[in-house]
């Protein structure tokens, strides 16, 4: 038997012993979490606050428990050896002795754990030897190790291939995997920055941005306890993108971190086909849209007039500056139109009552000095008021002082002192207010003076109209004017292919932050229709100024460099500034395959057939045009392959890729070359591009 191989099956059965006992204890924790949760909701609330409290508790082990059984796969992948002959298991979730609270197990996430992904052998951090372990459930199926600190290998060293390279090749799923256990060094700088503000990463296709936003999430959960306590949130551009990534955290142990797109933000109910026109939804997209119904906003609560309001048999008048004093204070005390219209309300009739207060004592002052003057008498020494008031004695209010908490609570409700503050402040609906803007030609030329006549027509819809898409951030925006911020926000703000974003829906998404804290990766090449941006900076400043820190990455983890190198004159054309990545793989070229416009479809489906022969089991995607889909599923390819609109590929990966009729995709819908750009960057081994020749 040669000698790595003896030396390699003894590693695995020493690691084997302890990656067992972990799993023990993982099991009996597990065991103990979920006694503790039975007995927690067995115990008897003898009342509401216990019952509440008793929930609580149960949430709570039932959170833990989710996190111990989120790290059954893979709970343990690596070892550090120190030079004295110390050694640390590293998981993804940290293990402790009960009894002294050793660590068996640390978390990746841990300091303690920042060697195993830092070390070099020019800087090796006091570490001999890092160890790589691979397995599948509960076993060891191999090890390999680095040796970091210049010593020659022993017997009880594997040195052996790179786990990266193994963790680049293997098999796709259609799910993104936690990549904890081979995170880069230029990675893991970014995800454990101390930094809580805003950190951007910027990184052509595969360069592991979204590797490295999901690990930032889970190690900001774990780091920054006051935004873990507050939530974390990722936001990504479309369902099946957060569906592809939906794993990750689960499998690092974080199960409560919130995920959405921009559309489920804004929690309107939509059906149907929501991408409306890109011309309007580029145009929706502007701050200026921000401005205009602010503007709408502004001119409804600004009515001039004055207030009068009939209490029992007097009309009591407020005039046109002791309206506009309450509605000055109004504005300065509450964000929200609604909101600030109950405040405006109350203090009208707070107004109200204390002009009854002053007519009233005005009123009975008269009376006195008239009745002086007609019978010589002193009317208020007469009934003993002037005395009682005086002596300070308690006693029956005289007569004519009014109960004013009373009245004040019968105007708060009174319908006729509604209706007249309706007039000067109308409770608004966001929905009305979003329409009032955009079906209205001559509220769009009031508010939007920067657009022309030509970009408000695009604007202009009917009142029956659907939302579309473009319209989510509009009604955002309208729900924070009129009702005031959200209720829900975030201590940390995750946003994967951040490039996609308009200024209206960082605005959406900067509200729900309130402590600025977020990670933010795109790439600027791979922008789709709607995005005006160009870089960072342009996306940024208006929402966030200079408060960011920009990271490149540079290294692409997911396609060959022959694959990058096929896309280096397209991605010339649509970001000359940008640097290509350089790949760490190389493979097979990419191949093209030509057909006259009626062979495609049988050329597909010849193609997906003899792939799926060749490389039975792995993922293969086919990338088109989005209205070649229907026509696609309809042949049942999807047997073969999954079918996926060139709208929807950001993000995605598979092993092999076809894309078909690059022209059609270039065609199809405006920025269709940086589609393309994203569709021939999906592979992961394979690209076979199908060609249709001019007709
Ligand atoms: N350190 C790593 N270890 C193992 N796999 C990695 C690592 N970094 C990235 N990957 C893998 O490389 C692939 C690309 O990563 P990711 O999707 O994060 O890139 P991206 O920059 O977001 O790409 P795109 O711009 O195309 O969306 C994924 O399969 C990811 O799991």
């Amino acid at each position: 038997m040669p000698e790595t191989h003896t030396s390699a099956t003894h590693a695995v059965s020493v690691e084997q012993e302890y990656v067992s006992s972990l799993y023990e204890l993982l099991t009996e924790r597990i065991s103990e979490a979920r006694a503790n949760r039975a007995g927690v909701l067995a115990t008897p609330a003898d009342s509401a606050a216990d019952a509440y409290e008793r929930e609580n508790a149960a949430e709570r082990l039932a959170g833990e428990i989710g996190r111990l059984e989120g790290a059954e796969k893979g709970l343990v992948f690596g070892r550090i050896d120190q030079a004295d002959g110390t050694a640390l298991r590293i998981g993804r979730i940290g293990l402790h002795t009960e009894e002294d609270d050793l660590p068996l197990l640390v978390d990746w996430r841990a300091n303690a754990a920042r060697p195993f992904y830092e070390a070099t052998p020019v800087h090796p951090m006091g570490l001999r030897r890092r160890r790589h372990l691979r397995l599948e459930e509960r076993t060891v199926v191999s090890v390999s190790d680095e040796l970091l600190d210049g010593t020659a290998p022993t017997d009880e060293d594997v040195v052996g291939d790179g786990p990266l390279t193994e963790a680049l090749s293997a098999r796709r799923t259609g799910r993104m995997h936690a990549a904890v256990a081979t995170l880069q060094a230029e990675q893991d700088e970014i995800i454990r920055s101390a930094h809580r503000g805003v950190t951007v990463v910027q990184g052509g296709p595969g360069t592991g941005k979204t590797v490295v936003a999901l690990h930032r999430a889970a190690y900001v959960l774990y780091a920054f306890p006051r935004a873990a306590k507050e939530g974390v949130l990722v936001v990504g551009p479309n369902a099946r993108f957060l569906d592809y990534i939906s794993q990750v955290l689960p499998s690092l142990g974080e199960n409560d971190v919130a995920m959405a797109t921009c559309r489920e933000l804004a929690g309107v109910s939509v059906s149907g086909d929501t991408v409306g026109p890109f011309d309007a939804a580029r145009l929706k997209g502007r701050s200026d849209l921000a401005d205009a119904l602010a503007g709408l906003v502004h001119v409804r609560q600004a009515r001039s007039g004055d207030f009068t309001v009939r209490v029992g048999q007097e009309l009591v008048h407020l005039s046109g500056e002791e309206v506009a004093t309450a509605r000055d204070a109004a504005l300065a005390a509450v964000a929200g139109h609604n909101p600030a219209r109950q405040v405006f309300k109350e203090l009208l009739v707070n107004a109200v009552t204390a002009a009854m207060q002053r007519d009233m004592g005005g009123l009975l002052e008269q009376i006195d000095a008239d009745a002086e003057r007609m019978t010589g008498l002193n009317l208020d020494r007469f009934t003993g008021v002037a005395q009682r008031r005086a002596e300070g004695a308690a006693g029956p209010e005289p007569v004519h002082e009014l109960d004013l908490d009373a009245i004040r609570t019968d105007l708060l409700d009174d319908a006729g002192v509604d209706r007249a503050v309706e007039v000067l402040w109308p409770r608004l609906v966001p929905g009305d207010l979003v329409k009032a803007l955009l079906t209205d030609a001559g509220a769009l030329a009031e508010h939007l003076p920067r657009l022309t006549e030509q970009e408000r027509s695009l604007l202009l819809c009917g009142p029956d109209d659907p939302w579309t898409d473009a319209d989510m951030p509009l009604l955002d925006e309208a729900a924070n004017l009129v009702d005031g911020p959200p209720q829900r926000t975030y201590g940390h703000v995750v946003v994967d292919e951040a490039q996609e974003l308009t200024a209206m829906q960082w605005r959406m998404i900067v509200r729900r932050c309130p402590a600025r804290a977020m990670t933010l990766v795109g790439d600027f090449a791979q922008a789709g229709p709607v995005a005006t941006a160009r870089d960072w900076k342009e996306a940024l400043s208006p929402h966030l100024g200079t408060r960011f820190t920009l990271h490149n990455l540079t290294v692409s983890y997911r396609t060959t460099q022959e694959i990058l190198e096929g896309v280096r004159d397209l991605l010339t054309r649509i970001a000359p500034d940008q640097q290509p990545a350089r790949s760490l793989r190389s493979g097979e070229s990419p191949r093209t395959v030509t057909t006259p416009p009626d062979g495609l479809a049988t050329v597909i489906v010849r193609e997906l057939r003899a792939q799926s022969a060749a490389y039975p089991g792995e993922l293969l995607g086919v990338i088109c045009a989005d209205t070649r889909v229907s026509e696609l599923t309809a042949r049942d390819t999807t047997h073969h392959a999954r079918i996926v609109p060139a709208s929807e590929a950001r993000g995605l990966e598979f092993d092999g890729v076809v894309v078909v009729d690059p022209e059609e995709i270039i065609t199809a819908r405006s920025g269709g070359e940086r589609d393309l750009y994203v569709a021939l960057t999906r592979a992961t081994k394979r690209l076979c591009t199908i060609t249709v020749q001019p007709a």
